[in-house]
């Protein structure tokens, strides 16, 4: 009922685009979950156990909002607004990544590829971004923005830090609208040009979605219209987030 069609821009993407995705999700997984334990299981365990008193800083187990939404519905837009509203900490996936990409290191490269392919980075890497992000931050509300993008993400996630998200936002846009957004989003990004675009969307509709599905199926999914000015929309966000207890 998500799918929708593109606008014939989008119609001639190549076949493989989505199967070499795919693949890189699948591929990752095999070399995923051994490698992640048991020292990152043991810092998560910290940072998720209730420690009252004993670490100067959080001790509550944090509320968890997964933020999900195609490329260019919004996202980015609207968890700043939510963060400035409602006192969360704003944790974007993509921003994580392009900051290692920008820090030099090693892994930097792979991330660069992957991005501008758009495909989707080892979930090993992602998660640890994540995961070093929620300690520094110590929030005690969290915007998880543009994750889990696709099954291997969310298995990495849940398994590392032992639970699901709280609730997981999904902003649902069509695709022609997402890609004149893209389009005119002028932030100098390695993938907002339309070659990118097109594969960034199929990658969107197999791996993304099937992750939407499953929070759907467990009750977890809160759909907002994401067409409308930022500030409609934000309207409707605005009620979800104060309907939620946090
Ligand atoms: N409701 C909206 N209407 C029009 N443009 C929007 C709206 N929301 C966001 N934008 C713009 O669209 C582009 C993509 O938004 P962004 O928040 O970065 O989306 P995402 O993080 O989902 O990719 C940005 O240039 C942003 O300013
Ligand atoms: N969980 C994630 C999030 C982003 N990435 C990569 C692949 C995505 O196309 C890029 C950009 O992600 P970002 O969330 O910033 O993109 P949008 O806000 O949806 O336009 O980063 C990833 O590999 N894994
Ligand atoms: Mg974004």
């Amino acid at each position: 009922m998500w799918r929708r069609r593109l606008g014939a821009l989008l119609l001639r993407s190549p076949p493989s685009s989505s199967s070499t995705a795919a693949s890189s999700c699948q591929h990752r997984r095999r070399h995923l979950l051994p490698s992640e334990e048991p020292l990152a299981v043991n810092r998560l365990a910290r940072l998720f156990t209730s420690q009252a008193g004993s670490d100067g800083g959080n001790s509550q187990k944090p509320f968890i909002a997964f933020v999900l939404g195609g490329p260019g519905s919004g996202k980015g837009t609207q968890c700043t607004k939510i963060a400035s509203d409602f006192g969360f900490a704003h944790l974007s996936a993509g921003d994580l990544l392009r900051h290692e990409i920008a820090s030099g290191s090693e892994k930097g490269e792979l991330i660069l590829d992957t991005i501008k392919e758009g495909r989707i980075v080892p979930s090993e890497i992602t998660v640890e971004l994540i995961r070093k992000a929620m300690e520094t931050s110590n929030a005690n509300k969290v915007l998880i923005d543009g994750f889990p993008r696709c099954e291997e993400n969310r298995i990495a996630f849940e398994r590392i830090v032992g639970r699901e998200p709280d609730v997981v936002v999904f902003f649902d846009c069509p695709e022609d609208e997402m890609v004149k957004r893209l389009l005119g989003r002028n932030q100098g990004r390695v993938d907002d040009n339309i070659e990118t675009i097109k594969k960034r969307l199929k990658v969107f509709e197999s791996l993304n979605i099937p992750v939407i599905d499953y929070y759907s199926s467990r009750g977890k999914v809160r759909k907002i219209n994401a067409t409308g000015t930022a500030d409609e929309i934000f309207d409707a966000v605005h009620k979800l987030f104060s309907s939620l207890r946090f």
